[in-house]
């Protein structure tokens, strides 16, 4: 079974990915390949470089993320301009991975955490939607700790994805990150259930 796991940066669908693999869950991670796709000498790297220039290409030929961060997170356009060129090639990178899973004798839910699953319209790739859900002053908090950040380059983050209150209706389960990672952990332990039986393993 596929499960679109999704949320607004920082709320924690990581943490959530993680207590689900500790669980038995494959995951394909679209940060994870949004950096496979960018590899010197790749496709994506090439293109990226002729829209942006030099100044998002490091010494060493991999992708400078911090200068193409300071781009995207403040003008749309440039924005719009990266996603059209990697999220293609993204798309195209977990559906391999997703077939190496399926292919293996296993039945085990795989796990698309996607950022961006509901602003792409991706969430036809899950039969599941799930939702890591924090209020926005929170995320922010925990966006700013994270990532040593100030508040306005934080707001700015969360300013480039959908506002996470208008994510939740799109939750076939809502995972509420507020509280303790002991409090996230009994939830997990609630959708694992659900995703166990879903497959016809209740056995696992
Ligand atoms: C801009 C880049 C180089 C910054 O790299 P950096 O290592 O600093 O951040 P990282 O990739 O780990 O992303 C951190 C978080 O930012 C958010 N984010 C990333 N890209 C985007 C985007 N295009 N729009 C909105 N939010 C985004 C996500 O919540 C993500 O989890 C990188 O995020 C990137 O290549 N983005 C475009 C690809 C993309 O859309 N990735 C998101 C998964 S589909
Ligand atoms: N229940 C919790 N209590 C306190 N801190 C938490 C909790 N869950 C996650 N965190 C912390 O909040 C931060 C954000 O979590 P995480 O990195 O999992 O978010 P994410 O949604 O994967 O972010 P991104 O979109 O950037 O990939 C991390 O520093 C993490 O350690």
């Amino acid at each position: 079974m596929r499960v679109g796991l999704t949320g607004g940066i920082a709320t924690g669908k990581s943490t959530v990915s993680r207590m689900l693999r500790q669980r038995g869950a494959a995951i394909v991670d679209a940060d994870q390949a949004a950096r496979a796709v960018v590899m010197p000498g790749s496709e994506g790297i090439r293109k990226v470089r002729e829209a942006f220039g030099d100044q998002v290409i490091a010494a060493d030929g991999n992708l400078d993320r911090a200068a193409l961060r300071n781009i995207v997170f403040q003008d749309e356009a440039a924005r719009n301009k990266l996603n059209g060129i990697l999220h293609p090639l993204i798309i195209e990178h977990m559906e391999e991975e997703v077939a190496r899973y399926q292919q293996a004798e296993e039945e085990r839910p795989v796990i698309l955490d996607v950022p961006l699953l509901i602003e792409e319209n991706l969430t036809e790739l899950a039969e599941l939607v799930v939702v890591v859900y924090l209020p926005e002053d929170l995320q922010l908090k925990r966006l700013m700790e994270r990532d040593g950040i100030s508040a306005a380059e934080a707001r700015r983050m969360v300013g480039a994805q959908m506002p996470i209150e208008e994510k939740k209706p799109f939750a076939d389960v809502l995972i509420d990150n507020t509280g303790s990672l002991a409090d996230t952990e009994r939830q997990v332990d609630a959708l694992w259930r659900i995703l166990v039986s879903k497959n016809g393993s209740d056995r696992l």
